[in-house]
């Protein structure tokens, strides 16, 4: 990672960019990406044109320079805009951020998500969402729901936002690169919280307040969302919230996050866990079935959560959302690093500092998987640094932090 040439201003810190060999972010455009497109090659039938496509995305993306889109893709002319400055370099020169973000874009493109035919609209990351979805860790994490039947709320509350939390640690793409190995409980359970303001959420959302309004920002489709799901229901059905907005990426994207079908299926696995004799997860299920059919539950995909920058620019009619909500909850690592901003911040500069701009309060849900980090006190820091361990990036440690304007 180097400083991009021209920060916006001299109080800012370096804006993250891949041209640094050996840096979590090249790694992610050297290696990471090249494998992915591997994946999604595989497990899929295509045909010559879209093999063709994926050879010159991987020439490109490895070799080559940022072309913009092809004329004619319906989103052309707002990505030319998006991308002024960055057509033409090379994929490593530009900011990280967007470098990632349009490769998402692209990689759909090759494969005709976008296109009128008969590729349009299918997921390439669907196989393996499924199989997640399906696998017996799923089971029995619906399973082991049925302990918090009938608690109180300040006992299931934080249980689930802990659940929540974890779950972030669950993405494919994490799990793609450290060879599809499943984070293990062992591994949860020496993990350790490197800032936890919890409390001031729940000071927030009280049971039986019922007046809040929570706004959710998803991330990972699967096991994440599930527990995101089972949080939601939590929040309306303790009457800590009357209404919870989900927002979720209106295509798929950095391979594993929610899509309104990720929402579909998560919710009918919850829903149909009866048959593995998980009962509390079948209830919330149905609640929450029912809360979507009463519009307590409402599910959004601006196109601004596929947009290659931070969310201190996003749009006004985002921002006007936002500004209603009682807390809006953002999780992980992408949007915590859209949301302070995808720079090389020191780890004490105050997140309240770094999501000012937010128009309303803000609580980041978030386990370490990229080198952005903001926060800490000066103690923390120097034992994380002292352990040896790669904590900003191994999904090791998590983070709650709250901030946000007005
Ligand atoms: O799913 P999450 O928690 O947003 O994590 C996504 C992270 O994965 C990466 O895409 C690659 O590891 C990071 O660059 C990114 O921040």
């Amino acid at each position: 990672m180097t400083a991009d040439a021209t920060p916006p201003s001299a109080d800012d810190a370096p804006v993250i960019l891949g041209n640094e060999p050996g840096s979590f972010a090249w790694g992610v455009l050297a290696k990471r990406h090249p494998a992915l497109v591997e994946q999604v090659r595989d497990a899929f039938p295509y045909g010559p044109a879209q093999h063709a496509a994926l050879d010159a995305l991987l020439e490109e993306t490895t070799h080559g320079v940022i072309e913009p889109l092809a004329a004619g893709a319906h989103d052309r002319e707002r990505w030319a805009a998006w991308g002024q400055g960055h057509f033409g370099r090379s994929w490593f020169d530009v900011p990280f951020l967007w470098a990632e973000s349009y490769f998402y874009r692209r990689l759909l493109g090759a494969l005709g998500y976008f296109e009128p035919g008969p590729w349009q609209g299918i997921d390439p990351f669907g196989p393996f969402k499924a199989a997640e979805l399906r696998s017996a860790t799923v089971d029995d994490e619906l399973a082991a729901l049925d302990e918090l039947a009938g608690r109180h709320a300040d006992v299931q509350g934080p249980a689930l936002l802990g659940a929540s939390l974890w779950g972030n640690r669950a993405d494919l793409g994490f799990r793609l690169d450290s060879g599809g190995a499943q984070p293990s409980t062992a591994a949860r359970t020496d993990s350790r919280l490197v800032a936890d303001e919890s409390a001031a959420l729940w000071s927030l959302l009280p049971a039986g307040g019922a007046a809040a309004s929570v706004h959710v920002v998803a991330d990972n489709a699967g096991r994440e969302l599930i527990p995101d799901l089972v949080l939601i229901d939590h929040l309306l059905h303790a009457g800590r919230a009357v209404e919870v907005v989900l927002h979720v990426k209106p295509y798929p994207y950095y391979v594993s996050d929610s899509t309104m079908s990720d929402v579909v299926d998560s919710m009918r696995r919850l829903a149909r866990a009866q048959v593995q004799a998980a009962r509390y997860a079948a209830e919330i299920g149905r609640r929450l079935w029912g809360a979507m059919a009463d519009g307590r539950l409402v599910v959004r995909a601006h196109e601004f959560f596929c947009a290659p920058f931070p969310y201190d620019v996003m749009p006004d009619g985002l921002r006007e959302e936002f500004a209603g909500a009682t807390v809006t909850i953002v999780k992980g690592d992408l949007n915590y690093r859209r949301l302070v901003g995808d720079r090389l911040w020191e780890p004490t500069t105050p997140f309240g500092e770094r999501v000012a701009h937010f128009p309303g309060p803000v609580a980041a849900l978030r386990t370490l998987k990229s080198d952005v980090i903001t926060g800490l006190d000066r103690d923390t820091v120097a034992a994380l640094e002292a352990s040896g361990q790669a904590w900003r990036t191994s999904g090791t440690h998590a983070l709650i932090q709250m901030g946000g304007g007005p």
